[in-house]
């Protein structure tokens, strides 16, 4: 398995196969921090980012939209006080695609921006 952090986007066709529950138990074993929900009938992976204030729950949802601009996959985000929602799912499919466990793995690693290693 590649670093799924690594990885970019492949263009999602709107007949491209959803990935299968093996595929899914395997990517998420590299994301212990997401989980698998349905919901309207889709699955999506879901993570609840945290925060001091809402200043800076505000700053990480707009770095996670600059990364869905640059890949062209978007989530969907939901911005509190304190916290932050992610959801990715691929919208053409109505599922999960490889490429939203690529972009949960590329959120995470928003967190660990500029920190020494
Ligand atoms: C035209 C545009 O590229 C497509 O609609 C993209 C935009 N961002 C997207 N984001 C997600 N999560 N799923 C999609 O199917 C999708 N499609």
């Amino acid at each position: 398995m590649s670093d799924l952090k690594s990885e970019s986007c492949e263009a999602c066709r709107a007949d491209a196969p959803e990935v299968s529950e093996q595929e899914i138990n395997t990517l998420s074993a590299h994301l212990p921090d997401w989980c698998v929900v349905e919901k309207d009938g889709e699955r999506r992976l879901e993570r609840v980012f945290r925060f001091k204030n809402f200043a800076q729950a505000l700053a990480f949802t707009n770095k996670v939209g600059e990364l869905a601009e640059s890949e062209g996959h978007h989530p969907a985000l939901l911005t509190e006080y304190g916290k932050v929602t992610v959801y990715w799912w691929t919208h053409k499919i109505g599922g999960l695609h490889r490429n939203d466990f690529i972009m949960a793995a590329r959120t995470d690693a928003l967190t660990h921006e500029g920190q020494s290693r």
